[in-house]
């Protein structure tokens, strides 16, 4: 890939953050190429959370580098929209006093013409613009299957449904990246396919292609959507590669039974058997 080009990604190199005594992440090397979906998973406590927030500009890292479309990457929260990049959050976070579709054009606000000032004096183009983003909003919300709550205050919705208001939220700013905070995390077994065909949908797009790091603690979800999955344990990267190379690896186990990895045995299959039992 050419550098510079406008479809090279994201890349994190050496990524080190350090929160007073605690190391959160430590050299922490990854990239999201274009049109993929990459799983980051981890026990609680990995340094996610944290990748994430150095992503998006609310976590300065102590050392290393990012770069978004061949370009250094200095990411601000506020404008991580326009450059192409949208978060959902782990808590859902949609404002419970507006309806689904109110939330959803929120997610628009940087892409409207009109303002927030000209809409509140009534400028030639801001209803026009409001329609737009109305228009465009519900569709999205179609997309995820919830547009028969447009209307609905957030609050009165079921979960499942917040979750995918949110989704449709980051998803009609167009991103060319998406960060996926637990997209599963309180879903029922029911929702789960329709949700992992749309994840995996993204990247091939015909209109906007986005590709899709996910946080998720959901192993199925996540062996079943990513192309890549990487493994942080500590803030360390320790395994990385694709979703049935991570599944044999004797660190990933280590990892999350917090054992010594060569107390594993790795089967011919996917299985892992432990020879000792941890402690
Ligand atoms: N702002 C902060 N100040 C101090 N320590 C923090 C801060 N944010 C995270 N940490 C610590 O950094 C470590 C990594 O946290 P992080 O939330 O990134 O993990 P995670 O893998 O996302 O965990 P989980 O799966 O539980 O969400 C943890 O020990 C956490 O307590």
């Amino acid at each position: 890939m050419l550098k510079g080009s406008p479809d090279s990604g994201l890349s994190v190199s050496g990524v080190t953050v350090q929160f007073g005594g605690l190391r959160a992440l430590e050299d922490v090397t990854l990239s999201v190429p274009p049109r993929s979906v990459v799983g980051l998973v981890g026990p609680n406590g990995a340094g996610k959370t944290t990748l994430f927030n150095v992503v998006s500009g609310f976590v300065r890292p102590s050392a290393g580098q990012l770069t978004w479309d061949g370009h250094p990457f200095h990411p601000k929260p506020r404008r991580l929209v326009r450059q192409g990049i949208a978060r959902t959050l782990q808590d859902v976070g949609l404002f419970p006093h507006l309806t689904a579709v109110e939330n959803v054009m929120l997610g628009r606000t940087t892409q409207r013409r009109a303002g927030y000032v000209s809409s509140l004096l009534g400028l030639p183009g801001s209803a026009r613009d409001e329609r737009e983003s109305r228009r465009i909003s519900t569709e999205g919300l179609d997309r995820l299957g919830v547009a028969q709550h447009a209307e609905r205050q957030a609050s009165a919705l079921p979960y499942p449904v917040q979750k995918r208001v949110a989704l449709a939220r980051a998803l009609v700013t167009r991103p060319r990246l998406l960060l996926l905070d637990e997209p599963a995390g309180g879903l029922g077994a029911e929702d789960f396919e329709p949700l992992a065909e749309l994840v995996k949908s993204l990247p091939g797009d015909p209109d906007s292609p986005c590709s899709v790091l996910l946080v998720e603690h959901h192993m199925d979800f996540v062996m079943g959507v990513c192309d890549q999955v990487v493994v942080l344990d500590f803030g360390r990267l320790v395994a990385a590669g694709t979703p049935s190379e991570i599944q044999s690896d004797p660190a990933v186990a280590a990892a999350y039974l917090g054992i010594d990895p060569t107390d594993i045995e790795v089967d011919a299959g996917t299985a892992v058997t432990l020879t000792e039992e941890p402690a």
